[in-house]
């Protein structure tokens, strides 16, 4: 006789952070900052690329850094540097084109470098959101908009993304919107301040410190 079904449906297992590798973009040109490498940029006397890494790394699995200068100064902070897979500073989606194609896990999530005060419960909050919309993609969104370059997909997709790009298409919103997208509201869009210019990045300063940095 067939078991009677439960009275409450199940709910999904979550994503297990082992099978999400965390993607610090840092390959920019940064030249609203005067063509820096903004990821090595320094903030509370280290640079924002580490910031970033170190808020990702108990969210995640593996770690790696997308970056295409001084890479030596990259690969000092202690996980895999890899340069763009494809030519012309082609913007972040190159960067996420080579996270995806050095994955080994079944999801891949991307934080840029220069927004060092990100949640710490980003990855978490967008693996739920996935996982019970049935969504390939998660982004984070405040209530200003989206925040495409926090954002959480499945690997593979990365057939998908390399034709995008190969067609000469660059804008991040323009390829998510092909999938299956879930935005995720985060009420805290303090944040998600992030230093495009030198004179943003002396106003992280005045943030106070997060509560907790490894
Ligand atoms: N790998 C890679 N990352 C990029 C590229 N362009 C931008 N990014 C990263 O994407 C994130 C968001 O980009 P922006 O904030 O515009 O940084 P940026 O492009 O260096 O700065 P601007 O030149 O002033 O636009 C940052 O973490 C950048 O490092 C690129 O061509 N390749
Ligand atoms: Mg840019």
């Amino acid at each position: 006789m067939p078991a009677p079904p439960p009275e409450t449906p199940l709910p999904p297992e979550a994503i297990a952070r082992e099978h999400i590798t965390g993607l610090v973009l840092a390959g920019g040109e940064g030249r609203r900052m005067g063509g820096v490498d903004k990821g090595l940029q320094l903030h509370r006397g280290r640079p924002l690329a580490l910031h970033a890494l170190r808020r990702l790394q108990p969210q995640v699995g593996p770690a790696l850094l997308s970056a295409n200068r001084h890479l030596a100064a990259y690969e000092a902070m202690g996980v895999p540097v890899w340069p763009d897979v494809i030519d012309g500073h082609a913007g972040p989606l190159a960067g996420l084109l080579t996270g995806l194609t050095h994955a080994r896990t079944a999801w891949l999530v991307t934080v840029p470098c220069d927004t060092p005060n990100f949640p710490q419960d980003l990855v978490p909050r967008l693996a739920a959101a996935a996982l019970q919309q049935g969504a390939d993609i998660a982004m984070a969104a405040t209530r200003e908009g989206a925040q495409p370059v926090f954002c959480l997909l499945r690997t593979g997709l990365i057939g998908s993304l390399r034709a995008f790009l190969q067609s000469g298409e660059r804008k991040f919103g323009a390829w998510t919107a092909r999938h299956a997208c879930v935005q995720v509201l985060f009420d805290d869009a303090q944040a998600f301040f992030n230093a495009n210019t030198t004179e943003e990045l002396a106003q992280l300063q005045q943030q106070p410190p997060p509560a907790a940095v490894g």
